[in-house]
């Protein structure tokens, strides 16, 4: 996912460049492709939805456009109009179909040439279709559509070469069965025939638009409505569709790995896989990194070498009197000073922890696994008012908060977008967070690990059956396809964790600066005692020492640099225990809070920010009563 989102608005006034869009269904390889054919990479991931906002980079004189995932186009769906508007604007579409699903995906390209728009379709995952025992005859489904076919296979490169070299042959059929259809509309009007095709089908927005055209050329027609042949005209594509697919398509199907899933998707055996990959999550996270990496980078590299040759340069660099003190307080004071703890923090702590966790993630994510274990927990889900596809974005929740915020697009209804984005900010933490928990946890033993994830949970469930219950609608069924179970590809894992943690340490590092500087400011007038005293109350009624309320400060800004900040604090088994429940729940960082602004509104920030200030504390006290913390 990338958030270039005026990547694609298209050539401008006195732009002569061409667009060309990868379109097709979710989780077909568009992203691969186009990581293939242009410079840029954008992440891929094995579960559809992705791909939320389009990314563009040039492919030699052209600008290649990757979208969102769609079954169709129309606008039923956030990703649906992003995708049309695409679409609409470009000069040629590179059709990506998953081969194993021709039934499913033809549907999309045979819109596509009815639309009359220039298409090559890239027949890509064609390595899975001899797998599943299929033959296709992709010469024979040429001819069938009348446009360039390319055999692909996007992860290994096979065909790219020949999809860009046929690019300039996109092209459409003159005319498709659709055009008998173009009768029903009013004579006369100022349509291309890719909107007389959407109009057909009863797309409102493109009614709109070229009702109002209309409307200004005739000055004063009515407004144009929408046919509503959908019905006709789409039970018309899906015959075409089936007749192609049985010329094309050979052999009868195997499917692979289907054993592995159902395992994965049954309770009995999904749970105990489910339990054990979180106690892998663990033991890597906490035993192997943190102990080992993060306490040699922290007390070794920076302990022994860094930190002291940088105190000592400061101090000969720094005049030992008048205007220098302040600049060396904030340069290497012991508890944020820049040069030397908030260092430590971002490059030794959690910098270690969150590329180990995205590796973990990044594994998880390309084996498709997620998305089946998502399943179990379904009846779960329905429970707090959620669908299936609110599982995306939760488990891109566990990577990023912020970018997971974005992913609430796919999520189908208002009210289930905000109670999926109420879940994020409030009990969802973030892989640098669960970085660290992990590694303090990891000290204390398996146990508190336990504990630490049934009480999320809970908190989660508890959250979730609340909203469910207070917010005006329903849910809306819709169950989205599985992904199929692969072996990861380390290359993908690998550049994925590397762009990942690239774009932690580029957002992460200059925030934490600011912060640790502003904090430091306080700390040396004298302020941050009077804020952290403000904040004893709080502090002392979960059991905590004063010093807690720094960290409570740093998470004000993310929630990863006050966890990053309890690793200083000396506490007891219990007491870390509470400090890590409350700094999990407390308030998400302030790039998810500017996201939900973007993406919701004002209301909903305020019910997540505040939210989270209670739910932190109330659980946080709840379980400090309950360990004997509070005597
Ligand atoms: N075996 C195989 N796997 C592929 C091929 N192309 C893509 N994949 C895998 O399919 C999954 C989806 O790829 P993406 O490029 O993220 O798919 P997308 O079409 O961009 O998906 P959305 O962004 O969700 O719409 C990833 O796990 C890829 O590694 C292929 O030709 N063969
Ligand atoms: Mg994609």
């Amino acid at each position: 996912m990338t958030a270039s989102g005026d990547a694609a608005r298209g050539p401008t006034a006195g732009d002569v460049e061409t667009s060309t869009a990868l379109v097709g269904a979710p989780n077909t390889g568009k992203s691969v492709l186009f990581g293939r054919l242009t410079p840029e990479y954008v992440e891929v991931s094995n579960y559809p939805g992705t791909t939320v906002e389009t990314t563009a980079a040039p492919l030699g004189s052209t600008r290649l456009i990757d979208t969102p995932g769609v079954h169709g186009i129309s606008s039923f769906s956030e990703e649906e109009r992003v995708t049309r508007r695409i679409v609409l604007r470009a000069d040629a579409v590179v059709n990506v179909v998953d081969a194993t699903q021709l039934d499913r995906d033809l549907f999309v390209t045979l819109q596509l040439l009815d639309m009359g728009v220039p298409t090559v379709v890239a027949l890509n995952m064609m390595d899975e279709v001899e797998a599943e025992g299929l033959e296709i005859d992709a010469d024979a489904l040429e001819r069938s559509l009348g446009v360039p076919v390319v055999p692909t296979v996007a992860v290994t490169g096979a065909g790219v070469d020949e999809l860009r070299d046929r690019l300039p042959e996109a092209s459409a059929p003159e005319s498709t069965p659709v055009a008998s259809y173009y009768g029903a509309l009013p004579d006369g009007i100022d349509a291309s025939r890719a909107e007389k095709t959407l109009l057909v089908e009863g797309d409102e927005p493109t009614a709109r638009r070229v009702g109002a055209r209309d409307l200004a050329a005739d000055g004063g027609a009515a407004p144009l409505a929408a046919v509503g042949e959908r019905e006709a005209v789409y039970r018309e594509r899906r015959t075409r569709v089936r007749s192609i697919v049985e010329t094309v398509e050979r052999g009868s199907r195997r499917r692979l790995g289907e054993r592995l899933g159902g395992l994965l998707m049954r309770p009995v055996t999904g749970v105990p896989i489910a339990l054990a990959l979180l106690f892998a999550v663990f033991y890597v996270m906490g035993v192997l990194v943190a102990q080992r990496v993060v306490d040699y980078a922290e007390t070794v590299l920076f302990g022994r070498y860094y930190a002291p040759a940088v105190e000592a340069a400061v101090a000969d660099l720094l005049p030992a009197s008048g205007w220098a003190r302040p600049v060396e307080f904030l340069l290497v004071n012991d508890s944020l000073g820049l040069l030397t703890v908030t260092v430590r923090y971002t490059l030794g702590v959690l910098l270690p922890l969150v590329v180990a966790f995205y590796l973990v993630i990044g594994t998880l994510e390309d084996a498709g696994v997620l998305p089946r274990l998502a399943v179990v927990t379904d009846r779960g889900l329905d429970r707090i008012g959620l669908n299936g596809r609110a599982v995306v974005p939760l488990i891109v929740g566990v990577g990023c908060v912020t970018m997971a915020v974005v992913s609430t697009r796919v999520v189908g209804s208002r009210r289930e977008r905000l109670i999926t984005t109420a879940l994020l900010g409030l009990a969802i933490p973030c892989s640098a967070q669960i970085g660290v928990v992990a590694g303090l946890l990891a000290e204390l033993g398996p146990v508190w690990w336990i504990g630490y994830l049934t009480l999320l949970l809970g908190v989660l469930g508890t959250v979730g059956v609340v909203l469910d219950r207070t917010l005006p609608g329903r849910q809306d069924a819709l169950i989205e396809q599985l992904p199929r179970l692969r072996v990861p590809r380390p290359t993908n894992v690998a550049r994925k964790t590397a762009n990942r943690a690239g774009a932690f340490l580029r957002e992460a590092a200059p925030l934490f600066g600011v912060t640790a500087a502003a904090v430091s400011t306080l700390d040396y007038l004298g302020a941050l005692d009077a804020i952290v005293g403000a904040l004893r109350p709080l502090t002392a009624a979960l059991g905590l020492p004063a010093s807690f309320g720094e960290v409570l400060v740093l998470g004000l800004i993310r929630r990863d640099f006050a966890a990053a900040g309890m690793t200083d604090l000396q506490l007891t088994a219990s007491q870390t225990f509470v400090g890590l429940v409350v700094v999990t729940l407390f308030v998400p960082c302030i790039l998810t809070m500017a996201m939900v602004l973007r993406e919701r509104d004002a209301r909903s920030a305020i019910l997540v920010w505040v939210g989270s200030w209670v739910t932190a504390f109330v659980v946080g006290g709840a379980v400090s009563a309950a360990l004997g913390v509070i005597t």
